[in-house]
């Protein structure tokens, strides 16, 4: 197996008394998509955001590409191709969906565009914008307003403007939360595709998505990873099932 791209080693995080991540280490390798399931309150958005450089662990080290990044900030891990796919509160609603896009991409490469006249520069901007518009298949709503998508569409924007950033490792925090079936069907069906160019880690309550899309999965329960292993292993393991998966069925 090749080397891993992400390394967790240890990490720890206590709120006062509360441990929300207890001693985790796992590995996420390049090509994979590696689910972190668990129940409510287990962790899975705060061990994220330590990955992300949103949050200083206490103790532990995040290896990125061989290189220690856990005293990182968030913009140097953007910049190695580490991000993380925002919530929905980070698109700007008053902005078209491509205008969104082309923030993100100015945000990447920064003074780059400064080299290109105005027009070149803004021709050039938006050419890589509407790539990950194709990308995520918003390109037709191209000029609506961000406000304007439905529920699913911004799901697929929020996508656009991390592809923006031509990320390498993806960290995907409850992409289907609110969306109806169909277009729950479609992200995972989008993801499926993306597999190939991005590796991911996706925390994610649907279990049906988990199970079709992850290469791996990772059960976190009061921040401890209780159980790593493939979704057939998850299924079959039986302090799995009593933790979390007997309590979906029930
Ligand atoms: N800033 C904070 N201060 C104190 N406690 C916090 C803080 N942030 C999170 N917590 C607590 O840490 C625990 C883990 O929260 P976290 O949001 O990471 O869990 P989660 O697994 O993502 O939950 P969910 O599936 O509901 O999104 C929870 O008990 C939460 O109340």
């Amino acid at each position: 197996m090749s080397a891993p791209l992400l390394q967790v080693r240890n990490l720890s995080k206590s709120y006062a008394a509360l441990k929300v991540t207890d001693d985790v280490s796992l590995d996420v390798h390049p090509g994979e998509i590696h689910a972190i399931i668990g129940p409510n309150g287990a962790g899975k958005t705060t061990l994220i955001a330590q990955l992300s450089g949103q949050l200083r662990p206490d103790s532990g080290h995040v290896h990125y590409m061989g290189q220690d990044i856990t005293r990182l900030p968030m913009a140097a891990r953007v910049r190695m191709g580490l991000a993380r796919s925002f919530q929905l509160t980070t698109l700007l609603p008053g902005f078209t969906a491509l205008e969104n896009v082309a923030i993100a991409v100015q945000a990447r490469e920064g003074s780059s565009f400064r080299f290109f006249r105005a027009a070149a520069s803004e021709r050039a901007l938006n050419d890589q914008a509407m790539d990950a518009l194709r990308d995520v298949g918003l390109n037709s709503r191209a000029t609506q307003l961000a406000g304007s998508l439905s529920h699913g569409e911004k799901r697929q924007l929020e996508l656009a403007v991390a592809l923006a950033t031509r990320p390498r490792l993806l960290l995907l925090d409850e992409p289907l939360a609110g969306t109806g079936h169909e277009e729950a069907t479609l992200l995972i069906a989008l993801f499926a595709r993306l597999r190939s160019r991005v590796t991911m880690m996706l925390i994610e309550h649907d279990m049906d998505a988990v199970f079709r899309l992850a290469d791996r999965v990772s059960v976190l329960v009061y921040g401890r990873i209780i159980a790593s292993g493939t979704p057939a292993e998850m299924r079959a393991d039986a302090a799995v099932r009593a933790a979390y998966l007997g309590e979906e069925e029930g």
